[in-house]
């Protein structure tokens, strides 16, 4: 027999484990007007999905890790949002790794569902064709990615014998 437990890409709105779920959202706004657009995705399938958001704004997206390590234990997952755009020097590769590597750790360690809605491009019309909600809507894709591994958990947690 096959037990197949459809993972975390697209959860149902409707899914009642994800009511009143606690999101905690880390942005980095480094780029205003992208933020801006992550940030309205992200908002609008945590509403839709009736879960709560808190939302943290931090400078840029080597803060975002730290932010999410102080504050995670009080929430059910977590959407990082942020943007970085490759510039002259070598910096790029430490602010994109860097911050995506810590992310993963600390979702792995910690068993926390995290979306991780940071853009890393080479140029701002990649950037912004990308956040855009009416585009890619990436923000909103972090976010249905966080409660899809969110609603995972919740049913893994669930089917555990006791
Ligand atoms: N260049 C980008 C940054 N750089 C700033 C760092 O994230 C950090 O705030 C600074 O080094 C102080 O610790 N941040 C972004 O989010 N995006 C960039 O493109
Ligand atoms: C992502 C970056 O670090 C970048 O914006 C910085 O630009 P530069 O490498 O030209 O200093």
């Amino acid at each position: 027999m096959v037990a197949h437990t459809r993972a975390a890409t697209a959860p149902m709105p409707a899914d009642p484990a994800l009511a009143g779920a606690r999101i905690l959202v880390v942005e980095a706004r480094y780029y205003e007007a992208l933020a801006d657009e992550l940030l309205a995705g992200a908002l609008a399938v945590i509403e839709a999905f009736a879960a709560h958001a808190t939302v943290v704004t931090v400078p840029g997206a080597l803060e975002i890790p730290a932010a999410v390590a102080i504050l995670a234990d009080e929430y059910d997952a977590v959407v990082a949002l942020g943007c970085v755009i490759r510039g002259e020097t070598g910096h790029y590769d430490i602010v994109a790794g860097e911050s995506a590597r810590a992310l993963m750790d600390l979702s792995v360690q910690r068993r926390l569902p995290l979306g991780n809605g940071i853009l890393t491009v080479e140029t701002e019309a990649q950037a912004l064709e990308r956040a855009r909600v009416a585009e890619m809507n990436k923000g909103g894709g972090a976010a249905e990615a966080a409660l899809g591994v969110l609603a995972l958990k919740r049913a893994a947690e669930a089917a555990r014998p006791r």
